[in-house]
């Protein structure tokens, strides 16, 4: 369904009709984008507060530089929806995140506009930099480059290592530090106090309106003059924030903090700035959320509320959630604080995703044991190793797809060093709308080729929960071995998930179901869509042996002799890539241990998977239900029935 945009967005196919607009009716243009945002996201869902919060800054951008030559780098992208609609995409946007239509996040496939694929935090400072470095190699010295980096995401050491080399170089390079105070979650850090002293320096900003504006004054004097005040200027800066500027400590021209959601400003300030040489940052000072009422009152809520009612901000059920079942990650948030009330040495760890991982809870129930480090996955890793030295049984909570930034510390300070670190990976496997830089697929392989290293995957929330009450035992803790075990994005299958704990022993599946043709092996939740197709391929006359693997690593060996003394063929099932997955590892098994059984494998191939709803992925990917029995039956050839029925 096409939602009307107003009629001055509607006259908007690409930033050069933007150019050709007097500058006095970009105020319009911003309201009209900004409502369009709110009408479009409130049917179809998406990221929400961090669109809102830079609709100024999207217009203004585009009415500045000369885009696309003019490059523009949004980190993380999720803000990049203004952007996006202003590029010539307002007429396909109502397909934003959904299966075949556009990313949630800018992509170089999809436009020319897109200067760099994101989706993953930080990138933007360094990519950016690496655009302006190519383009003064060719000798394009009118080329800007402009990085569009969030205070959340400027908290991560990638950031740093952008800014570190750019500081360096006499780059053309633009960072726009959009600081609203918040990541998904409240901003945490000492950076953010820093860019909060900064803000409220009223000093510092009284001089500096009296610098900028002689600065502009000056600017028909010529370079040499230009060079004396921004030389006065950096000299009182120093003196006014007692403390250098930490940017113009990097090497880095800082203006700002201005108003980011003042249009008019914000022209005329980018407009100045483009002839500044050199890298340069601009500390805009935003609201995440802005122009609707509960987006900037609970803008945590309102980061990606799903579809909801614009007139009374009511929000529908997100559709990755059952009524029944709890979501995964509620499950861990609950669990961790009734085993840390029980264990006092437990810690909980997260990099800026309390509210996505539900460690939130624990942050609210034990707030002393409970730890959100930033945007800062590699820090996050090393600092729960640093906590393991001393004991400490520690819960580091990570999405699957953000662990991949921190896999050397993994490796190098965790497993090397023989830590029992228990890495809680959600967002495994397929999560849906946030598409390829999201879906968290590689985790099995990556963490199963690492020494000292358990990787487990619970087929439902109370298989979770046992797995973290054996993790934090003492058995398991004494030992050198770390553990990751990995759950999806959404619910599971247990309306009544709090049950009981039971150890389970490291390392061994179980028998789901009892069959005879042919056995599945499953690792994790697709044991359920398995189950689903055992009982249909019954209803066939097939007759198949269900078995919930639980961990690639260890495999339940002695399972897997049965299993291969049994059955001459098998169907591996994961939530996760092929190459090197559990799959793999019963390969592995079967070859290592003569067995020549026909294996097939189901999980995800060697291909980019895009954005759609999860069901919509794994029926794709051939690993729901109808995927199984399809491939079950291949495998049988068609018609075979069962010798004997077993019930
Ligand atoms: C490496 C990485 N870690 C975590 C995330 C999840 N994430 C997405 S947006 C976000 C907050 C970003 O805060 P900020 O950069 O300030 O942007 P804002 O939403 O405030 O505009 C986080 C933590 C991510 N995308 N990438
Ligand atoms: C943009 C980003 O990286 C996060 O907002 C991410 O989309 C959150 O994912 P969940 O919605 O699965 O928590
Ligand atoms: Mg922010």
């Amino acid at each position: 369904m096409l939602i009307t945009p107003g009629k001055l967005l509607a006259q908007i196919d690409s930033p050069e009709d933007l150019r050709k607009l007097d500058i006095s009716l970009l105020p319009q243009v911003c309201n009209e984008l900004r409502q369009f945002i709110i009408d479009n996201v409130s049917v179809y869902g998406g990221h929400f507060g961090a669109s809102l919060g830079v609709v100024e800054l999207s217009v203004a951008l585009h009415y500045v530089f000369n885009t696309p030559d003019d490059q523009l780098v949004w980190d993380v992208g999720h803000q990049a929806y203004g952007h996006k609609i202003l590029t010539g995409r307002r007429d396909t946007f109502h397909s934003n995140r959904t299966y075949g239509g556009l990313s949630g996040f800018p992509k170089r496939k999809e436009s020319i506009y897109d200067a760099f694929g994101v989706g993953h935090s930080s990138t933007s400072i360094s990519s950016a930099l690496g655009m302006a470095v190519a383009s003064a190699l060719e000798k394009n010295l009118d080329r800007q480059h402009i990085a569009i980096i969030g205070d959340g995401a400027m908290t991560a050491g990638l950031a740093f290592e952008g800014m570190n080399h750019a500081g360096a170089t006499d780059s053309n390079l633009l960072i726009i530090l959009n600081d609203n105070c918040m990541a998904i979650d409240p901003n945490v850090g000492a950076l953010k106090e820093y860019l909060t002293d900064i803000t409220t320096s009223q000093t510092y900003n009284k001089f500096r309106d009296e610098v900028w504006n002689l600065l502009g004054k000056m600017s028909n004097f010529g370079k040499s003059a230009q060079e004396i005040v921004s030389k006065v200027e950096a000299v009182m800066k120093t003196a006014i924030l007692r403390q250098s500027n930490l940017f113009e400590s990097l090497g880095l021209r800082y203006f700002g903090p201005i108003d980011g959601n003042d249009i008019s400003h914000l022209t005329e300030v980018l407009h100045d700035l483009k002839s500044i040489p050199g890298p340069k940052l601009l500390h805009c000072l935003t609201i995440k959320g802005k122009g609707y009422g509960p987006a900037e009152k609970d803008q945590t809520k309102w980061h990606a509320p799903g579809v909801f009612d614009k007139i009374t901000g009511e929000i529908k059920k997100k559709s990755y959630t059952s009524p029944q079942a709890p979501k995964y990650q509620d499950v861990f948030g609950h669990t961790i604080v009734e085993l840390a009330k029980k264990n006092p040495k437990i810690v909980g760890i997260t990099p800026a995703m309390p509210s996505g991982s539900s460690l939130n809870i624990m942050m609210e129930a034990i707030p002393e044991r409970a730890f959100d480090v930033g945007i800062a996955e590699q820090h996050a890793v090393t600092f729960s190793a640093g906590m393991a030295t001393r004991g400490d049984v520690v819960f580091c909570n990570i999405y699957s797809t953000f662990m991949q930034r921190a896999y050397d510390q993994v490796i190098h300070d965790v497993c090397i060093q023989e830590l029992p670190v228990i890495f809680c990976l959600d967002r495994a496997g397929l999560v849906g709308a946030d598409g390829p830089t999201h879906h968290g697929l590689y985790d099995i392989a990556f963490m199963r080729c690492i020494p000292n290293m358990v990787v487990a995957s619970p087929m439902n929330e109370q298989e979770l929960r046992n797995m973290m009450f054996t993790a934090q035992l003492q058995s398991f803790q004494s030992g050198k071995h770390a553990i990751t075990i990995r759950y999806p994005r959404g619910s599971g299958v247990m309306p009544q998930w709090e049950t009981d704990f039971e150890e389970v022993k490291i390392g061994t599946g179980r028998k789901v179901l009892e069959g005879n043709d042919l056995a599945i092996l499953s690792l994790g939740p697709g044991g359920n869509f398995a189950q689903k197709a055992c009982e249909e391929l019954r209803l066939q006359g097939i007759s198949v042996g269900l078995y919930d693997m639980r961990f690639a690593k260890p495999l339940d060996e002695a399972l897997l002799h049965e299993i291969f003394k049994r059955f001459d063929r098998i169907v591996t099932l994961e939530d996760g890539c092929l190459q090197g997955g559990f799959g793999s590892a019963v390969i592995e098994f079967m070859s290592d241990n003569g067995y020549n059984s026909n294996v097939k494998r189901l999980g995800v191939s060697d291909i980019v998977i895009e954005h759609g709803e999860p069901n919509e992925l794994y029926q794709e990917c051939g690993i729901d239900t109808a995927g199984i029995v399809r491939s079950v039956n291949e495998m049988l050839g068609a018609g075979v029935r069962s010798k004997r029925f077993v019930y």
